[in-house]
């Protein structure tokens, strides 16, 4: 667990964190949102020391980071920026090996690794190790930031703002992806975002900050439903509010027997893709099939409509 206690960083008059307190347990999403200078990137980068706090203390499973040394602390943890940072002069293979290297693996483990993490990215190590940054698209260049961030089994991720540089349909794949590796390697993530959809897909926690402040640590669902600062109302966006909360509840939780026309959802997507899909497509059912490709019932427009009032 990450124990965020009173933490706040002033640089002369300006206070950019102020008393932040929260936690974040193991194996979870916590992601912080909120306007530009807020204080995201300041509160994260306390996390790893790359910015040292003015007064509070940060724990990591009960150990206060400042009896680690920085250097220590960042070889531990892993961290993602947008652009991703790679060295360009480098191989695919050669970034990913950064920390391994460094803390001292065996070249066999390393190079095991390395082909691990691009085939769980999805990127054929035969064809994309002996690469340049400059020869991968940029969705590739993010995922070989994400692979060389986790290269060396860190339990904890920093992302700051890691999806900004992706085009949509791309940055939707990469966040999908992630979810799939934190949950295969159940590793802690904090994620600094400025979109609350992202926050809303990504996090199992939402921390809304503004002017430096915490002004709400909590789920997503209770994020949307009960804002408890006309900020946070504000930040949700109170049209987009029904949309946002279908978008947490998978098809499956609304499936129904029975048949429907036309083209299939899977019963991972969401209920607000099923919706989109409805409006876009002109049909009030769409059937839905399993993980296996198998139909397994239906999900209807008047079930979601139903299942969006439940939730409220
Ligand atoms: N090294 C520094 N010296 C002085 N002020 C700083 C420093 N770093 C950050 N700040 C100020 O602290 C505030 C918070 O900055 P921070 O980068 O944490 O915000 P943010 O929420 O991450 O913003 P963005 O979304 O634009 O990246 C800003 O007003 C910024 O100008």
């Amino acid at each position: 667990m990450i124990e965020i206690d009173a933490v706040s960083k002033i640089y002369g008059a300006m206070t950019a964190v102020e008393t932040v307190s929260f936690n974040v347990e193991a194996g979870t999403v916590a992601a912080i949102v909120g306007t530009s200078g807020s204080g995201k990137t300041t509160l994260l980068r306390m996390i790893n020391r790359l910015v040292e706090p003015s007064s509070g203390a940060i724990r990591i499973d009960g150990e206060d980071t400042r009896t680690v040394k920085p250097f220590e602390l960042r070889r531990r943890i892993g961290y993602v920026i947008q652009g991703y940072g790679l060295f360009p002069h480098k191989t695919v293979a050669e970034n990913i090996a950064t920390v391994p290297q460094l803390v001292g693996w065996e070249r066999a483990r390393i190079d095991q690794r390395i082909n691990e993490l691009l085939d769980v990215f999805q990127l054929n190590p035969a064809e994309y190790r002996d690469r340049l940054p400059s020869e991968l698209s940029g969705g590739q260049q993010q995922r070989v930031g994400v692979a060389r961030a986790l290269a060396a089994e860190p339990h904890i991720l920093l992302m700051d703002e890691p999806f900004g540089a992706l085009d949509p349909i791309i940055r939707n794949k990469a966040r999908d992806d992630l979810s799939a590796i934190q949950k295969k390697f159940g590793t802690t993530v904090i994620l600094v975002t400025h979109d609350m959809d992202e926050a809303i897909q990504l996090g199992d926690m939402i921390a809304v900050m503004d002017g430096g402040r915490l002004l709400q640590y909590d789920t997503p669902q209770n994020i949307l439903l009960h804002p408890a600062h006309p900020f946070v109302a504000d930040l949700i966006g109170q049209n987009e509010r029904p949309f946002r909360l279908l978008s947490l509840a998978p098809v499956s939780t609304a499936v129904e027997s029975g048949d429907a026309e036309g083209a299939p959802v899977a019963e991972t997507a969401t209920l607000r893709d099923a919706f989109a899909e409805m409006l876009w497509s002109r049909r009030s059912a769409l059937p839905v099939v399993s993980a296996r490709n198998e139909r397994i019932g239906r999900v209807t427009m008047d079930a979601i409509s139903r299942r969006a009032a439940k939730m409220q």
